[in-house]
């Protein structure tokens, strides 16, 4: 694959990448490169997390070393499972069976558990290190990578080391690519201007979107002069409103009357949950999608790229209900191996059961 290719993969489909023009020079340094995507393991997989699991897929494809970094620790700072670690780490392997068989060669990734960097007191000479280029200011507006606002860090002190241990990990895992979607954007400026100040390596970031919910932002509480990062946090399909999301466990039909339902106005695409489903998890797989119709509609046709079909919908020439039939097909496609697999694993299924019984996180 030449540079320009691989450049192309990576970037596809990404918000931003903080910036190009080092990725480029990183590529053209022809070392093999080193990325990372650290996640909280919690158990529920909803589909906007395919958004970085693709790009995760795009990134192994494209060459780059990648680690999947199980950030064991930081989910029991942050709360997630009632901050109990075996839960935590069941809900990890749930999330890696996810992803392999979403399709990534979880052969060529390398799994690193935070347990284990934790033990390391090289780990916690940087943690230190780290905590004294950043200001108090800094780590706790940085709290929105844990999504969690500035204030909560009143909740207990331990949440103000994890900003600082996520930074850490960047460079105890001599990274050069970080991985994240939107609001993971705080960690990784930290981690380039610190890197300036201790002489690491800077990252190059990747950031990707941040799939909106099924509702596509009605009747959420957005006031005036919200930031325009707050209301991403506000509209995302996110596991701690289930209303807002599809979950890659959901069954065949739960999928298609939950896509029946979604927001999905004629000709609008701003917001539009099933619009951005096609453009960031549909279109990656299959670089075509047909939407069948009645020949008394015009019959079927194809797209043969996701910017072609937005244009015919605010054009209005593709119905919703066609649109959304041909969303919910796909995406059982995509979602089937997925759920076989975890049918295949009661271990798994128990596991839900007690988190959607006792966990609030
Ligand atoms: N709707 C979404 N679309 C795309 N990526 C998402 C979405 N929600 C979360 N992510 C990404 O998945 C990772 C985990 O995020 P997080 O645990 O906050 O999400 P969540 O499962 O929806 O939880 P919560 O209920 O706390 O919002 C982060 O890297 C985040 O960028
Ligand atoms: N903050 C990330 C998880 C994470 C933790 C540690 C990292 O090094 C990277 C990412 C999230 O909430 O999803």
């Amino acid at each position: 694959m030449s540079i320009d290719q691989r450049l192309q993969l990576i970037t596809r489909n990404a918000a931003e990448i903080i910036t190009i023009d080092e990725l480029r020079k990183k590529l053209e340094s022809k070392e093999k490169l080193k990325g990372y995507i650290g996640f909280e393991p919690s158990g529920l997989f909803h589909i906007g997390w395919l958004i970085w699991t693709q790009k995760v897929k795009d990134l192994v494809e494209a060459d780059v070393n990648m680690t999947l970094l199980r950030a064991t620790w930081h989910a029991w700072i942050n709360d997630k499972l009632g901050g109990d670690l075996n839960l935590i780490k069941m809900a990890a392997d749930y999330t890696v069976e996810v992803i392999k068989n979403y399709g990534v060669d979880i052969t060529k990734l390398n799994i690193v558990d935070a347990d284990d960097m934790v033990k390391e007191k090289d780990y916690w000479a940087l943690v230190i290190k780290v905590a004294k280029n950043a200001s108090l200011a800094r780590i706790k507006r940085a709290l929105t990578i844990m999504g969690r606002r500035a204030e909560e860090a009143e909740i207990d002190a331990s949440k103000l080391i994890y900003p600082a241990m996520q930074v850490s990990d960047i460079f105890y895992l001599d990274l050069d690519i970080a991985l994240g979607g939107t609001d993971q954007r705080k960690a990784h400026m930290l981690a380039r201007d610190v890197a300036e100040k201790m002489g690491k390596k800077k990252i190059v970031s990747i950031h990707t979107p941040l799939l909106v919910g099924l509702q596509g932002g009605q009747r959420m509480s957005i006031t005036e002069g919200m930031e325009e990062d707050d209301i991403q946090a506000e509209i995302k399909m996110s596991k701690s409103k289930p209303e807002s999301a599809i979950f890659v466990s959901d069954s065949r039909e739960d999928v298609e009357r939950k896509i029946m339902g979604a927001y999905c106005p004629k000709g609008v695409a701003e917001n539009n949950p099933i619009l951005q489903i096609l453009k960031y998890i549909i279109f990656p797989r299959y670089n075509f999608v047909k939407i069948e119709r009645d020949i008394r509609y015009g019959g079927d046709v194809e797209f043969k790229d996701y910017e072609e079909l937005e244009r015919a919908y605010i054009e209005g020439k593709i119905h919703p209900m066609d649109l959304k039939k041909a969303t919910a097909r796909r995406l059982n496609e995509i979602l089937e191996p997925i759920r076989k697999s975890l049918e295949r694993k009661p271990e798994f299924e128990e596991m839900i059961q007690k988190i959607s019984k006792s966990v609030t996180r």
